[in-house]
């Protein structure tokens, strides 16, 4: 007993110097806001936060052994970073809502929680709330391993002139929340049915005789448990704490390869990190061999494509346009030549943007 009251005094001493040097930190952070404001420069660094990241990542596996988990170390400091951000400036960010969704999800692991979000109710109105700069960002879902492409995302793209200033890729993980402590009490299970669909082996395996009731979201389902007695709601982990919900089994969905990647929209272009990708939609014409020569720029200046998906123009019937992500920034000299020869050639409808790859990208 008197040793662990010992290195509690230790870890005490260890706390308030940790707190100490977060004060330390967020008042210099102060002072390059001030800077940024005085000359003019975006306030939200995105290279710079995954520089921090990635050396402190780096740094943890190297001295440490990796001992303090990586990824409880990025939460750490995606909330440092977010609280100094605040104090330089409050953010808004709008995201395809309700609260406690994938999105919601991906928008915190994207700027933390010391960020103003605004819930809104379709992927056009995340578009229109950045371009009419009633926020300062937005977040999309874009593609999901096993459903595909959100088309209507790419869409707007062709609509709004939007910058992509960043990619987060998040595990789809649902969970079975409720206040209840034991799974042989949970006689209804509500969710939305694509949720409900991902669990289907798990519900049979170990709630046979539940009846189960669809919702209009995750998100109500929480609601809707949380004045029941006897129920449960499948949703993420994120639903777990704005409902107050308790995880009464983790990670029941069918498929562990279930994974969908979110866009960061904004109006201004992130500086090169090294470990960028450019996304951009080029117009290829409908006869023999175009598309084949839109591509060789792409190989003969050594580009990576990592997608290319076709989408209506919308201007005249059966005319397509492709939306491209590639490998690297633009202002990458292989990637520059490469963008160069597009444009000569007329093919580059719009460049949306380079931005840093998405940290813990698993696809
Ligand atoms: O380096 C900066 O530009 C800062 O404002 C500091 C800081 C940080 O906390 O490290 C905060 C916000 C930016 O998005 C990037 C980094």
């Amino acid at each position: 007993m008197d040793e662990i009251w010992a290195l509690r005094k230790e870890i005490d001493r260890i706390d308030e110097e940790i707190l100490r040097l977060l004060n330390e930190r967020i008042s210099i952070a102060q002072r390059i806001g001030e800077l940024k404001k005085n000359a003019g420069l975006d306030i939200h660094a995105p290279e710079r936060e995954r520089e921090v990241f990635e050396r402190l990542l780096k740094l943890n596996r190297e001295l440490y052994g990796g001992k303090f988990p990586e990824e409880a170390l990025f939460h750490v400091y995606r909330e440092v970073m977010s609280a100094c951000l605040s104090v330089e400036k409050p953010l808004r960010v709008a995201y395809l809502g309700p609260k406690a969704t994938f999105t919601h999800q991906a928008a915190l692991e994207y700027f933390g929680f010391s960020v103003h979000y605004v819930p809104v109710s379709t992927i056009r109105d995340v578009f229109s709330e950045v371009d009419l700069d009633r926020v300062d960002y937005g977040v999309v879902p874009v593609e999901n391993t096993i459903e595909g492409v959100v088309n209507y995302t790419l869409d707007m793209f062709l609509e709004y002139d939007l910058k992509i200033v960043g990619e987060v890729v998040i595990p789809i993980r649902l969970h079975l929340l409720s206040n209840l402590s034991n799974l042989k009490d949970v006689k209804r299970i509500y969710s939305h049915r694509h949720a409900l669909a991902q669990c289907r082996t798990w519900l049979d395996k170990n709630l046979p005789n539940a009846q189960i009731i669809e919702t209009e979201s995750t998100a109500r389902a929480c609601e809707i448990v949380l004045e029941l007695e006897d129920a449960a709601a499948i949703a993420s982990e994120v639903a777990s704490y704005t409902y107050h919900l308790g995880i009464l089994a983790e990670n029941i969905q069918d498929s562990s390869n279930n994974f969908t990647r979110f866009l960061v929209i904004g109006k201004r272009s992130v500086k090169r990190t090294g470990k960028d990708k450019t996304s951009l939609i080029l117009a290829v014409r409908n006869k023999p061999g175009d598309l084949y020569k839109t591509l060789e720029s792409f190989y003969i200046y050594g580009v990576n494509l990592t997608k290319i998906e076709s989408r209506p123009s919308k201007k005249k019937a059966w005319d397509y346009v492709f939306f491209v992500d590639l490998d690297g920034h633009m202002e990458d000299e292989n990637v520059k030549m490469a963008l160069e020869s597009l444009s000569k050639n007329n093919r580059i409808i719009k460049i949306l943007g380079s931005y840093p790859k998405a940290l813990f990208e698993e696809s």
